[in-house]
């Protein structure tokens, strides 16, 4: 017997992943969610200053508001979190427990997995200079953690693309100076952000990148960039208070690639499933944008419904004699005493 398997694993520490911890704990399994990156949050660290205003239920709220409010309800019922833990394979044993091997070096046993790994580990293109990296405490991003950071700065922002321009638009409203370098011959987007741009006191180079980064006031602060024309080799130079590149994010997916576990797949990337969150292999579910089936809805409110789907059917296959759904809020006892407090606050 093993002693710490857990009733359901859940890869993936995005909303669907999340959600579906919140939502097993609501149904009494033993519950544990692996996360690569340091912190809970999954694809919405990209754009955690970005207003959410379609999840259903809630006034606009920040990218990293929704954050905080996701992680803290996925831990209502204390799950097992594990972080900067990349699930490289999934095995399934002959007696039909799950064996998850980290890159830790730990085997993770669980008796049913929620597969909740969105696009996979995303790494933000790095810029190619050497040393770069140093700055990164400081002036060199690559996401937008605060707006604030960029009010009245001279800010220059690599990248072409739909991103990159939406930020540009964005930033030339509260810094004080905006400069675009992008290697490409033209902008590659949406039209109307492409004119909103053009049309703006955005000062864009194109064919350009940049190509070295100079700290002369202090060590550890960029205030110089050279900047290169792709074509003619052309060097220039800007002062400039914040860096922010946009070239992009690597993803890594190969967990099922290492798995050999017979999952059905589409486009060679999502799993196949249906509106139960199964997947071809029994015990084993989906849910978040890694699932794919008629009707889908690749936002964060399709992820809560893959999620509670993923975790009934988890139940039910668990436990065939269990009811399909998780009793309404105002019923289950797991609630009952946390009401107490909410609704002495709402006496205050
Ligand atoms: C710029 C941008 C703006 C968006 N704006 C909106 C919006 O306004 N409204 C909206 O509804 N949706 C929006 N979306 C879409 C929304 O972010 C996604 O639908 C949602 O994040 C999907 O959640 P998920 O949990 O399925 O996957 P993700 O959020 O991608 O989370 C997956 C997690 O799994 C982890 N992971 C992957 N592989 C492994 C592994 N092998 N081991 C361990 N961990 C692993 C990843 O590190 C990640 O944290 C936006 C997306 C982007 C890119």
């Amino acid at each position: 017997m093993i002693l710490d398997c857990f009733d359901v694993t859940i890869i993936g520490g995005g909303p669907a992943g999340l959600y579906s911890t919140f939502y097993s704990g609501l149904r009494e399994m033993k519950t544990k969610i692996i996360e690569f990156q340091p912190q809970l949050g999954g694809k919405i660290h990209v754009y955690p200053e970005k207003m959410i205003w379609d999840v259903g239920g809630l006034l606009p709220v920040t990218g990293a508001q929704l954050i905080d409010q996701l992680v803290e309800q996925g831990l209502t019922f204390h799950p097992t979190v594990v972080l900067n833990e990349k699930v490289e394979a999934i095995e399934k044993r002959q007696d039909g427990i799950f064996v998850l091997r980290g890159s830790s070096g730990e085997a993770h046993y669980s008796r049913t997995v929620i597969v909740a790994t969105g696009s996979g580990i995303l790494q933000p293109q790095k810029l190619e200079i050497d040393g770069a990296d140093r700055f990164e405490l400081t002036n060199l991003h690559y996401t937008i953690q605060s707006f604030k950071r960029f009010k009245d700065k001279v800010v220059i922002i690599s990248g072409g693309r739909d991103a990159a321009i939406d930020i540009a638009n964005e930033l030339e409203a509260i810094a004080k100076k905006v400069y675009l370098s992008y290697r490409g011959e033209s902008l590659t987007g949406h039209e109307s952000q492409i004119t909103q741009l053009l049309n703006s006191s955005v000062t864009c180079f194109f064919q350009t990148t940049i190509t070295k980064l100079s700290a002369q006031q202090q060590k550890d602060q960029i205030d110089q960039v050279e900047l290169t024309h792709c074509e003619t080799g052309e060097t220039s130079y800007l002062t400039v208070d914040e860096v922010l590149i946009n070239h992009g994010f690597d993803r890594d997916s190969s967990l099922l690639e290492n798995s050999d576990l017979p999952v059905e797949l589409i486009d060679n990337f999502y799993i196949a499933g249906d509106s139960s969150a199964a997947s071809s292999v029994p015990g084993l579910y989906a849910a978040g944008d890694k699932l794919k089936y008629d009707g889908k809805i690749h936002l964060i409110l399709g992820t809560f419904h893959d999620a509670a789907n993923a975790v009934n059917s988890a139940k039910k296959y668990l436990d065939p004699a269990a009811t399909e759904y998780a009793m309404v809020s105002s019923h289950n006892e797991l609630f009952k005493e946390k009401n107490k407090s909410l609704v002495k606050d709402l006496l205050k």
